[in-house]
């Protein structure tokens, strides 16, 4: 079974290019874990599974337990999200992640130390958000050619998302925010691997947008254009250069891991939902 290494503290793993915070591990999960992950977010192979599933009262294995409107279309994308949907004012219903989400994704998160200096008082990102830790996920699934619009992720969440990429590679473009003239053109290029972990915090969550181009290959991948090119996996880079730098996009699929500022607990509200009277 294939193990990984995961580095001693995030400040190892910083881009140091970018402004402060982004951090990026090259390998985070196994391919087993990549594999159960991608298993758990799939839809149902044969639609008739899931209502079978029930009817014996099994305890759904989530690979084929997803409801077929787990994954929301949008134009060119689907989208899952646990545990579920913000209302319109930016709240989170208070319920837990689903234990796939929790093991290993979030675990793992919260035990990789920030900074050498802090291993005693056990400090990670979420130490300073509202809750500690992470308490909502988005899955997005990027067939190639498609990606997502320059955006920010807005006042709904803590300042700081984890992305974990399953499946195939992206190259997220970061922008400056307020670059208006002529076309736009991406400031900083990340490349994220499979199985990788992207942590964008601070300055560059607050201050830029970030987005994801509409190609079905991506080039230009070097050394000088590349910010987390010194901490890619060495076959990476070998591909890249092999390759005059493209890399042919995959299917990807990402899990996006915050935590939302407002959560409201409605079964305090409702008394039959085991809430105060
Ligand atoms: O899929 C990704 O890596 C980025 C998704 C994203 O920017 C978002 O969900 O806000
Ligand atoms: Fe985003």
């Amino acid at each position: 079974m294939s193990t990984i290494t995961l580095p001693p503290s995030l400040s190892k793993v910083q881009i140091t290019t970018l402004p402060n915070s982004v951090y990026y591990i090259s390998t985070f999960i196994t391919p087993l874990e990549e594999e159960y992950l991608l298993n758990k977010v799939k839809p149902p192979t044969f639609p008739t599974t899931y209502p079978i599933q029930k009817t014996l009262n099994q305890k759904p294995s989530q690979i084929t337990s997803q409801p077929l409107t787990s994954w929301r279309t949008l134009i060119h994308r689907r989208l899952q999200v646990y545990p579920a949907a913000l209302t319109p004012s930016g709240e989170l219903q208070k319920s837990p992640l689903p234990p796939w989400l929790e093991e290993p994704l979030v675990s793992r998160l919260l035990a990789l130390p920030l900074s050498d200096s802090t291993p005693a008082s056990g400090k990670n990102v979420f130490t300073d958000s509202p809750h500690q830790r992470p308490n909502h996920v988005l899955i997005n699934e990027y067939p190639p050619g498609i990606g997502i619009t320059p955006h920010e992720d807005g006042p709904a969440y803590f300042p700081l998302v984890a992305t974990v990429s399953l499946a195939g590679h992206t190259v997220l473009d970061i922008y400056g925010k307020n670059e208006t003239t002529g076309k736009r053109e991406p400031k900083w290029r990340l490349l994220q691997e499979r199985r990788s972990l992207l942590i964008t915090t601070g300055d560059v969550y607050r201050e830029t947008l970030h987005g994801i181009g509409d190609l079905e290959r991506d080039c230009e991948l070097t050394e000088a254009t590349v910010e987390n090119w010194n901490l890619l996996r060495e076959e990476t880079r070998e591909a890249c250069l092999t390759s005059g730098g493209c890399l042919e996009r995959k299917l990807r699929i990402s899990a996006t891991i915050r935590d939302v500022v407002k959560v409201r607990d409605y079964a305090r509200f409702v008394p039959s939902l085991g809430g105060r009277r």
